[in-house]
C-alpha cells in the first residue's frame, strides 16, 4: 500500500490529501515544518513553505510520498491575494509544485495582514467564529461558501498527484 505523509494536521489539508489519494493509500500526518513566516507574504516564500513541509515528510517518516501545503498572500496592484501552494515530493528527489485559486482579500481584512497579523487569527475575529482556517477557511467565507479551503487544496492535489503519475507514465515510454 502507498505510504503518503502529508505535513499537516489541518482537516481541510488533510482530508484533501486522503481524498485525492482514495482508498489505496495509507495517509500519515506529520509536523513538518515549513522553514518560513507564519503568515507567507509571497508566492516564492509560500511555494517554499509547501516544499519544505513536503521534503522534511520524507525526512521524518518511511512514506513513499510527502505532501507540503501552505497558504499565504500575495501583494498585487489589484490589492493583497490569498495564494495556496501545494508540493509532492518522492523518494527518487522529483518534486512537483501547483498552485490554487486566488480571491482578493477585502480592504479592512488586507489592512490587518499588512500591519503583521495573521490571517486565520483574523479571520476568527471577524466572522465571531472559531477556527475557520480548520473549516470552510477564508476563500469559502469570501466566496460565500461556494469554494471551501478543503475543495480548493482538492484541486491542488489533483494536480499535484496528475504530474506525478505524468511522470511514470513518461518514463515508461
Ligand atoms: O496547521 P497548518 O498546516 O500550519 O495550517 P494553517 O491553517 O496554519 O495554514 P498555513 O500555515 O498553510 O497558512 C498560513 C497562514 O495563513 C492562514 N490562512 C491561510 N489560509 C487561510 C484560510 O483559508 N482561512 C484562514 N486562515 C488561513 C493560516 O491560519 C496561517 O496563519
Ligand atoms: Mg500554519
Amino acid at each position: 500500500m502507498l505510504k503518503v505523509a502529508v505535513g499537516s494536521s489541518n482537516p481541510a489539508k488533510v482530508h484533501a490529501v486522503k481524498e485525492a489519494f482514495g482508498r489505496d493509500a495509507e495517509i500519515i500526518e506529520i509536523k513538518a515544518s515549513s522553514g518560513v513566516s507564519e503568515q507567507p507574504f509571497s508566492d516564492e516564500e509560500t511555494v517554499e513553505g509547501a516544499s519544505n513541509r513536503a521534503r522534511n515528510c520524507l525526512g521524518e517518516s518511511d512514506a513513499q510520498i510527502g505532501i507540503g501545503l501552505e497558504g499565504g498572500v500575495v501583494q498585487t496592484k489589484y490589492g493583497l491575494f490569498l495564494c495556496n501552494w501545494g508540493a509532492l515530493a518522492d523518494r527518487e528527489g522529483n518534486l512537483f509544485i501547483a498552485g490554487g485559486a486566488r480571491v482578493a482579500l477585502p480592504a479592512p481584512i488586507a489592512k490587518r495582514l499588512l500591519s503583521g497579523e495573521e490571517l486565520g487569527p483574523v479571520m476568527d475575529e471577524y466572522t465571531k467564529k472559531e477556527g475557520i482556517r480548520k473549516k470552510e477557511g477564508a476563500i469559502g467565507i469570501f466566496t460565500n461558501g461556494r469554494i471551501t479551503r478543503q475543495e480548493m487544496f482538492s484541486h491542488i492535489m489533483d494536480m499535484l498527484i496528475g504530474q506525478y503519475e505524468f511522470r511514470k507514465v513518461e518514463k515508461k515510454q
